[in-house]
């Protein structure tokens, strides 16, 4: 049995995933065929990732072939910053929905509190944005929340949000399920796990890997991968450092959402569910004393928009 967490409501969460980002068309049919076949039951999506439909064929495909079923996989999708204002939430779920060929999602999330001119992917000028006062979060939580009422999703959730916004709207309508942001040794977002299981919100791990395929990736940051304190963890347990990780996240209670395309990763990344850190493990891993954000979001920040890094991230 994998690991699973409670939601708010009761439902059980399946705690491990496989991310989808930057997984490249004809890459992403196979890793998600091989990822079912090898029995993942919950799969990170995004419209974003503009890799949607060809997923849907493989969970299709999946499915004809016996490797599972609709009821036994947990399907996430967030919605895009270009489909904040009301009168397109719904629309922009739809599409997702046709895309992944599937009736209803099991988690549809608020991708960044950030929000776009509708039919811009990335803005290039002030003008492509939206403020919050324009487009507030609360009513998109709201159009979210029907959602849920015409069940085309069983849960509604957040990412990349930090207490002051997930109270905003907990305000206005029911409290998020889960919140989504990155997290890893560090960026361990130890207060926000705090907050966040203080009110019942299963917090997910992104980038749990470090993210090293971004396109972005700067050459000087830091591996966690390479780093000499998850490989002494690794040697020890005869893993691999990417096992490490996952099992650190999985330990201290988030979900993880780890990315491959590779057929023997997608396969020892569900193993390393298994494996279980000692508390020396845990406490060594825990203290990095030094913190590194891969995903810094200036794609959102700076000049040319009316938000700043610290107006954005968790
Ligand atoms: N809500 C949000 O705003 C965000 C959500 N996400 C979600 O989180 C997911 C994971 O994060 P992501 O940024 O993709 O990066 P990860 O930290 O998951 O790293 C992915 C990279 O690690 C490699 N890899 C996978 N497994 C191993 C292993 N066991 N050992 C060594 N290398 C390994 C992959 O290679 P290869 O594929 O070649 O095997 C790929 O290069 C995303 O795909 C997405 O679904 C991510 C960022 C933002
Ligand atoms: C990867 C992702 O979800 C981003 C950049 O929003």
């Amino acid at each position: 049995m994998q690991p699973h967490l409670k939601l708010h409501d009761g439902t059980q969460f399946p705690a491990f995933g496989l991310g989808t980002w930057k997984s490249k068309p004809n890459e992403v049919y196979t890793a998600v065929r091989v990822a079912l076949e090898a029995g993942y039951i919950h799969l990170d999506c995004a419209a974003i990732y503009q890799n949607e439909d060809e997923v849907g064929k493989a969970i299709a495909d999946a499915i004809k072939a016996g490797d599972t079923s609709r009821e036994k996989i947990w399907v996430t999708s967030k919605l895009w910053n270009d489909s904040h204002e009301a009168q397109h939430v719904e629309s922009a779920l739809q599409k997702t929905l046709s895309d992944l060929g599937l009736e209803y999602l099991d988690l549809y999330l608020i991708h960044w509190p950030v929000a776009f001119k509708h039919g811009v992917t990335f803005p290039r000028s002030r003008e492509e944005f939206l403020t919050l006062e324009e487009a507030p979060l609360e009513k998109t939580w709201e159009a979210m929340a029907e959602l849920k009422a015409k069940g085309l999703t069983r849960q509604i959730g957040v990412s990349n949000m930090g207490p002051e916004r997930i109270d905003l709207l907990s305000g206005v309508g029911e409290t998020p399920a889960v919140n989504q942001v990155e997290s890893h040794p560090y960026l361990p977002q130890t207060e926000l796990l705090t907050y966040c299981q203080s009110k019942g919100i299963q917090l997910t791990a992104y980038s749990p890997l470090g993210s090293p395929d971004r396109q972005t990736r700067k050459s000087d940051e830091p591996s966690l991968l390479e780093h000499p304190t998850i490989k002494e963890i690794a040697e020890k347990h005869g893993v691999g450092t990417g096992d490490v990780l996952i099992a650190w996240a999985l330990g201290r209670g988030t979900s993880v959402i780890p990315k491959s395309v590779t057929d023997s990763r997608i396969r020892s990344n569900l193993k390393a569910t298994e494996l279980k850190l000692d508390a020396d493990d845990m406490g060594a891993i825990s203290n990095f004393g030094k913190s590194y954000r891969y995903i810094d979001g200036t794609f959102f920040a700076g000049p040319n928009s009316p938000y700043t890094a610290d107006g954005i991230w968790a």
